[in-house]
């Protein structure tokens, strides 16, 4: 297989990442087939907590880099680089931990992966051809992370606002926003805007022609 190009999408939570990767995925499979394209989610990479009590894995502060297994990411990007299939982990939001099963992600000349420190670790840049970073305001990234952690996540409401005061938005101003440097695009208004997306979808045809 020719050479891969990563491209990265990072932001806060609940900024639109899943929704911005999912929309230039599905509307070029659409257009183009799928085989060329992958996506792979940084949150696949929790560190598997299956060895902790559901009690112990309510105490982790989720928004650290030390809850990433990002050595293993780093190693599955250079892995489909180099032509091979990775066993992408699945994550559970709900009993905080890995699923048994995995899937099997095959190389692809054009692969989005999203997260919310993506862009934090150096070996995991050093993987990355094209970064995004999706500049949400924090008060709408909040209301859409109660709504959809109430609806998706099966949490409370006073468990997200003691996560979000304690973790969510200290990581926010610690590790994320200072990791917006390195984004060559800066993305406005989440995961809806139509511009930003023709424009990454307009460089991946083009990857995909070369
Ligand atoms: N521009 C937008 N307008 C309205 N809702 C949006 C927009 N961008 C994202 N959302 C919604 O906000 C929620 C969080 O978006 P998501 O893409 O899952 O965020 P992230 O992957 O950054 O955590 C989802 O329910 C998504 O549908
Ligand atoms: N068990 C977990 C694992 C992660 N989180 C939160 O998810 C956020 C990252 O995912 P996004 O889709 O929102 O980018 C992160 O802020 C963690 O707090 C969690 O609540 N529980």
């Amino acid at each position: 297989m020719a050479k891969s190009t990563i491209i990265a999408i990072a932001g806060a939570s609940a900024s639109g990442k899943s929704l911005f990767a999912s929309t230039v995925y599905q509307e070029l499979v659409a257009e183009l087939g799928g085989e060329r394209i992958a996506v792979l989610a940084e949150d696949a990479y929790y560190r598997d907590q299956a060895h902790l009590s559901f009690e112990q894995r309510t105490l982790t502060n989720y928004d650290h880099p030390a809850a990433f297994e990002h050595e293993l990411l780093a190693s599955h990007l250079q892995q489909l680089k180099a032509g091979n299939s990775v066993s992408m982990p699945q994550y559970c939001y709900k009993t905080h931990t890995r699923k048994a099963e995995t899937i099997t992600v095959h190389p692809a000349k054009v692969v989005l992966v999203e997260g919310i420190l993506l862009l934090t670790d150096d070996k995991l840049r050093q993987q990355f051809n094209i970064t995004v970073f999706m500049d949400t305001p924090l008060d709408v990234c909040l209301l859409r992370r109660i709504k959809r952690d109430m609806e998706d996540r099966g949490r409370s409401l006073g468990s997200i606002t003691e996560q979000y005061e304690n973790y969510v938005r200290p990581a926010f101003f610690e590790f994320i926003n200072p990791s917006k440097q390195y984004a060559d695009l800066v993305v406005t208004r989440g995961g809806k805007n139509e511009i930003a997306i023709d424009i990454i979808k307009t460089k991946i045809r083009q990857l995909l022609q070369e």
